[in-house]
């Protein structure tokens, strides 16, 4: 029998940066279609920020093992919706993940295939449990990076696709200064 080598790295909690870890950045252009108002989209891809970016340790896509990442994601708007990561069904869909909220505000929002959503406020320590089969997005609703930590089985794999064409049945937008989480005018089941 090979064993794997433990290891124990140290988050940057400031940052969000896990040392050694592969970085993916994903910018506005990235997200093309995923935002309700497209007018304020154009207008904001003509800087075309930076989302978020992912420190991922990764191991093979093997049952039973596990992969971590954090994500840091920027504080932001388009039109009245806040800056989110894309969202993701697993593609072995009974496949649970676990995120642990490090720095700044925000929430999860959750869906079912149906269509039922759940939204779950995140601050630094809050722990949420995404069940099998849920998909899941994390929205920055404050205005500093908000940074958490992902466990997630390293066979879960993404599925972006019901996601990238349909969206989430709710969104989170700003009104009068407040968060609120509303109906998407345009989910479709
Ligand atoms: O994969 P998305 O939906 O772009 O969101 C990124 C975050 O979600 C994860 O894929 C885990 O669910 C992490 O890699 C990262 O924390
Ligand atoms: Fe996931």
């Amino acid at each position: 029998m090979e064993y794997k080598k433990p290891m124990g790295v140290d988050i940057d909690l400031e940052t969000g940066v896990i040392p050694g870890a592969k970085k993916l950045v994903r910018r506005l252009s990235d997200l093309k279609g995923y935002f309700q108002d497209e007018e304020a989209y154009a207008e904001l891809l003509k800087e075309n920020p930076v989302v978020y970016e992912v420190y991922a340790v990764e191991q093979e896509a093997k049952d039973g093992d596990l992969n971590f990442a954090t994500t840091v994601l920027h504080p932001g708007k388009v039109g009245k919706e806040f800056f989110f990561t894309k969202g993701h069904y697993h593609s072995k869909a009974d496949r649970a993940e676990i995120y642990y909220g490090i720095k700044g505000r925000g929430g999860m929002l959750l869906q079912t295939p149906e269509g039922r959503a759940e939204w779950i406020e995140m601050r630094p320590g809050t722990v949420v449990y995404v069940p099998p089969y849920w998909a899941h997005r994390t929205v920055n609703t404050g205005d500093e990076p908000f940074v958490f930590l992902a466990v997630y089985p390293a066979d879960a794999g993404h599925d972006y696709g019901s996601i990238a064409e349909k969206g989430f049945s709710k969104l989170v937008v700003e009104e009068n200064g407040e968060v609120r989480v509303v109906d998407n005018p345009k989910w479709k089941e």
